[in-house]
């Protein structure tokens, strides 16, 4: 199976949805500064070969243009010729596809996810007990409890990717990284937009809790 299978219905599908999201995304303010990105699966899936949408990096994502995704290989190559250049992060976004196999993810940095980062440094996880919103991320057990992956940032992007392999919870469809943003992924778009909407919410959630926690 190669790339040229994919057809062009496809592929626009797949950027339609993409789209889409990456607008209603920004009118939310989930892009500051140039910040996140977004990518979606097309075409049949192995952990050895996979192809997806990603943003281009360092676009202004609140606008909409034809050069806003490119489609790229299991290794982050670009499947068609373009001056694009994929993500910073795309290599985030293969090793989560390879890893879980899913069918899109989102990353946005935000206020209360950069917070809750540095506040639940020390146990590497952000715990959340019994919150109903638990069951956006597909988790529907009675009062749950859980831990929310906190992995290190570092500035070369490439050095990230180990932890996630040690890290990544079957049951979390998401990490965090320190005072940097969340990777939410899902089945489809929808579920992948689901996860990060319930993440935000939790993480805002827990941030304010603290501070009630904590008021003298
Ligand atoms: C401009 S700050 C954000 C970047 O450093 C990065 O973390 C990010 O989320 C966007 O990078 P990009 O290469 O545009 O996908
Ligand atoms: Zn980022």
């Amino acid at each position: 199976m190669s790339f040229a299978n994919i057809t062009t219905e496809q592929k626009q599908q797949v950027l339609s949805e993409l789209s889409a999201i990456k607008a209603d995304f920004a009118t939310r303010g989930f892009f500051p500064g140039t910040s996140g990105n977004l990518s979606m699966r097309v075409g049949p899936y192995s952990p050895d070969e996979f192809f997806f949408a990603v943003t281009a990096s360092g676009k202004d994502k609140s606008k909409s243009t034809p050069e806003d995704f490119l489609f790229v290989d299991q290794n982050g190559k670009p499947c068609e010729s373009t001056t694009l250049k994929p993500s910073a992060e795309t290599v985030i976004h293969n090793e989560i596809y390879r890893l879980t196999g899913c069918g899109a993810i989102f990353h946005i940095h935000s206020i209360f996810n950069g917070l809750v980062s540095e506040l639940f440094w020390e146990r590497r996880a952000v715990p959340v007990e019994g919150v109903e919103l638990i069951k956006g991320l597909g988790i529907w057990e009675e009062e749950a409890v859980i831990d929310i992956p906190i992995l290190s940032n570092f500035a070369e992007v490439p050095r990230i990717v180990p932890e996630i392999s040690e890290r990544l919870a079957s049951r979390i469809p998401g990490i965090l990284l320190r005072k940097h943003g969340i990777y939410a992924w899902g089945r489809d778009a929808f579920e992948a937009k689901r996860h990060l909407e319930a993440f935000e919410f939790l993480f805002e959630y827990v941030y304010r809790w603290q501070l009630l926690m904590n008021r003298k």
